[in-house]
């Protein structure tokens, strides 16, 4: 099994900041804004980044924060600048909501975020920013911000926010920025911090071939699986892995919806020429989560003439779904008979031993990135055992009880991590049956089913009998006359005895206690593992 380091992707769900600068608003400091020297909007902005560099560390202030710059505020709003759109949707996903914050604490006035990046000497462009319904804000030069000569790139004086122009290909650096139509991507989401187990060891192969290879191979490779199983790491793990081999070629990825918004936005523009040229002149087009675009008619036809027009000249082409090709219904025949042309690879649900094995990775990652966290025997493998919806909420649960254990100063244990992972173990929990119990209970006591449900009242089918009934009270929503019935016929009021019985034997007897809490959780984690 390779394992490496990993951790959460950045959230899908962003901050306010984000909404902000995506809705395109033109960024006003209104007429009457005071200079930030004068209105000590300068000192503010020292402390906010003084405690950002306390809170996150020399390191990482350094990559993310050290080159904002602070150009001006108004209408409750902040606006700050950056050199690069990957720095820039990077601090949306990660800091929108601390940034606002922490500039809220020290206005309560200030609570958003917007933050652009600096385009040429004149001019600030805020993504997606409608140049109709912008007016002609006036800034606050950022010379005047803290009294220092104005950064360069940022706007020396009121310029007009424009719509960014759609950028060809052709200037996407080294194959890799995504030029204003793709998305950054998450550089913890690698190879080495992917661990393959028996559900995706077909997609690890097949993406590390398509990653690997100098000429195309399977075109298009299609990824597809439930959510949250690792189809956008491996997308990234590609694109990562071909910039390392190949930094030449270009390489764009973008969900389906994000495609969309392009789209849209070049027909309302009259842009659709440079769109086209955007897209068709990449060597390695990624497209995730294509289902996206199922019932939105003319975005699945242009998706269709690019995805035709990149394959018919040999680049390579991936894309990611929740379903199969066959099966992506509302998207029409002859797109999904060509997405299944080249591999399509699936991922399918973890099993255990997957499970504990990307826990034991990210337990690792966060240790090298946070120093070390004393995790004690049992917890993964409590965990691998009980969340088993996906591998993003096993990674949250994780993350979860280590926040935990260091918010209250208390070391992690087992009963710690069930009590703050009661919701999720909940909505985790297999539909146990009593068939399920009642076989699971006469394995382990090495005793005949039949003879668990028949008449017989010697103790050694007795005991196991009142264990699965007590079992079955336990881990199933079923009354107490449908678990007699279910139980060669008997009456309610057997069961009730069995449950007390057992309770009693526990209280007295640690070797029952034990042999019972073990069934439990075999049977709670849906195989014979303990
Ligand atoms: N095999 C794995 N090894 C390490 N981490 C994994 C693995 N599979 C998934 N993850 C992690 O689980 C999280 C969710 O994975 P990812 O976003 O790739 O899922 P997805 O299949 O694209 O989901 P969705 O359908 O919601 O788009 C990520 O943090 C990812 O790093």
């Amino acid at each position: 099994m390779e394992q490496g380091r990993a951790e959460a992707r950045p959230a899908r769900a962003l901050g306010a900041g984000r909404e902000a600068a995506e809705s395109g608003s033109a960024v006003e400091t209104g007429s009457g804004a005071a200079s930030l020297v004068e209105s000590g909007l300068g000192e503010q902005w020292r402390r906010v980044r003084a405690r950002l560099h306390a809170e996150l560390g020399e390191a990482t202030f350094n990559s993310w924060f050290k080159q904002i710059e602070l150009v001006g505020v108004g209408d409750g709003r902040v606006m700050l600048a950056v050199p690069t759109r990957f720095i820039r949707n990077w601090l949306l996903s990660h800091y929108a909501e601390r940034l606002s914050t922490l500039w809220s604490e020290e206005d309560p006035a200030l609570s958003r975020i917007e933050v652009l990046v600096h385009t040429r000497a004149a001019e600030v462009a805020p993504v997606a920013a409608e140049p109709q319904a912008a007016p002609a804000p006036t800034l606050t030069p950022a010379a005047q911000i803290d009294g220092h000569a104005a950064p360069r790139h940022v706007a020396q004086a009121a310029p007009r926010f424009t719509a960014p122009q759609p950028t060809s290909a052709s200037q996407i650096p080294n194959g890799f920025e995504d030029a204003g139509v793709g998305a950054p991507l998450d550089p913890r989401l690698t190879f080495d911090a992917f661990v393959v187990g028996k559900s995706n060891e077909l997609a690890h192969a097949a993406a590390r071939r398509v990653a690997e290879a100098t000429d195309v191979t399977f075109n298009p490779l299609f990824l597809y699986g439930g959510v949250g199983l690792g189809k956008t790491h491996l997308m990234h793990a590609i694109a990562w892995e071909i910039r390392r081999r190949q930094p030449e070629r270009k390489v764009l990825y973008l969900s389906a919806e994000k495609f969309m918004y392009q789209f849209v936005r070049a027909l309302r523009f009259k842009d659709t020429m440079a769109f086209k040229q955007q897209f068709r002149t990449v060597d390695v087009l990624m497209i995730d989560d294509v289902q996206f675009i199922s019932g939105k008619d003319s975005t699945q036809e242009e998706f269709f003439h690019t995805f035709n027009a990149l394959i018919d000249h040999n680049r390579q082409v991936i894309i990611s779904a929740d379903r199969s090709p066959s099966d992506l219904e509302g998207i029409e025949e002859r797109i999904r008979s060509r997405l299944g042309w080249g591999l399509a690879a699936d991922i399918h649900p973890t099993d255990y031993e997957l499970r504990l094995g990307i826990l034991q990775a990210k337990a690792e990652e966060m240790a090298s990135r946070n120093g070390p966290v004393t995790i004690p025997d049992g917890v993964l493998e409590f965990l691998a055992h009980r969340i088993v919806s996906n591998v993003r909420e096993l990674e949250g649960a994780l993350k979860r009880v280590v926040a935990y254990a260091s918010l209250v100063g208390r070391p992690i244990t087992l009963d710690m991590s069930q009590d703050v992972l009661r919701d999720l173990l909940r909505c985790n929990d297999r539909k146990i049956t009593i068939e399920e119990i009642q076989r699971r209970v006469a394995e382990y006591y090495n005793v005949r089913l039949a003879d668990m449900l028949s008449a017989r009242r010697a103790r050694a089918v007795a005991r196991p009998r009142q264990v699965a009934m007590y079992l079955s009270k336990q881990l199933t929503t079923r009354s107490l006359p449908e678990i007699g019935r279910k139980f060669g016929g008997r009456d309610h009021t057997t069961v009730i005895h069995a449950v007390r019985k057992i309770d009693e034997l526990r209280a007295a007897d640690s070797g029952m206690d034990e042999d019972v809490d073990l069934l439990r959780r075999m049977l709670e984690g849906g195989n014979g593992a303990s």
